[in-house]
């Protein structure tokens, strides 16, 4: 079989570093008692002691993502460099790595992914809910009609104090929280209705039906989005907020960081 080993030895041959996702510890041990070999380990918990660690806010399960993310983590920290070569071992199948991908770093297609859920002010866990709070309301609308919604997560009294209401607030007396079952069946009744939903950094629902007036001034967000989305992307220079805008005419869930946009998903993929 060596002429096997040949082929898919191309696939670590001279790499610059092996990055192992979520592995057993001994599995990382293999790794750490070979000479000259840089590990890095990325998973939610460092589990194996690994001293060079990235931490993932949440197990991916597209396992390109998963990968992207983790690197960009890697990038981020300054335990990889632009243009390295890596071996990415990580699970796709089952318990066990079982999988390995070659990608080279690249610095340039930075996305910001890492940044919304790692370096928000928000708990990376209430980012993960609203995203996929908007992702399912994309793929289910409302009675089968496409609908729109804003989150603002994070940051709330700022945001608060740079928007006004539109109605009376629901969630005035409440202490309801994102990722509450009840809540993801009120949020998406209420999506139907305008303006943006503004979530705490601890995930509880400050209020529904805000109209936002940030700045826009320096906003640059792709032309041809209207107007949920400049207030969206706008409010998250103004403060330190990240917006998750659905889109009623496109169906992206698009989010917002610094005024920018850095991740657009299309619901339909997931
Ligand atoms: N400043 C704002 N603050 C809160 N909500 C807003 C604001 N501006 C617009 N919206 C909400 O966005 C809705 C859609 O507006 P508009 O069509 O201009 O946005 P859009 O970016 O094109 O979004 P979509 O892609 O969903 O159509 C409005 O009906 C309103 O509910
Ligand atoms: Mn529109």
């Amino acid at each position: 079989m060596a002429g096997i080993d040949d082929v898919f030895g191309d696939l670590f041959a001279s790499v610059d570093a092996v990055v192992l996702f979520s592995p057993s510890g001994s599995y990382y041990e293999r790794f750490v008692a070979v000479e000259d070999l840089d590990v890095v380990v990325v998973g939610t918990e460092n589990a194996v002691g690994a001293e060079t660690f990235v931490e993932l806010p949440l197990e991916f399960e597209d396992i390109s993502e998963r990968i992207r993310f983790g690197l960009e983590g890697a990038l981020e920290q300054g335990v990889i460099e632009d243009g390295d070569e890596l071996a990415c071992a990580t699970s796709v199948f089952g318990d066990g790595i079982d999988t390995v991908s070659r990608v080279r770093a690249d610095a340039e297609n930075h996305t910001g992914i890492y940044d919304i859920f790692a370096k928000s002010r928000a708990d990376p866990e209430v980012v993960k809910a609203v995203l996929e709070l908007a992702i399912e309301l994309g793929q289910k609308g409302q009675k089968g009609k496409p609908v729109g919604a804003l989150f603002v997560v994070g940051d709330a009294g700022k945001v608060m104090n740079k928007s006004r209401p539109l109605s009376y607030n629901p969630f005035e007396k409440s202490h309801v929280h994102v990722g509450d079952p009840i809540v993801n069946v009120m949020l998406k009744e209420f999506s139907r209705l305008d303006g943006a939903f503004i979530i705490s950094d601890a995930g509880k629902i400050v209020s529904a039906y805000r109209y936002l007036e940030p700045s826009a001034e320096g906003v640059d967000i792709p032309k041809g989005l209207g107007a949920r989305h400049m207030a969206g992307g706008a409010i998250t220079r103004d403060t330190n907020a990240i917006a998750i805008v659905l889109s009623e005419s496109d169906g992206l869930v698009r989010a917002f960081k610094g005024g920018e946009l850095i991740l657009e998903v299309d619901p339909e993929a997931y």
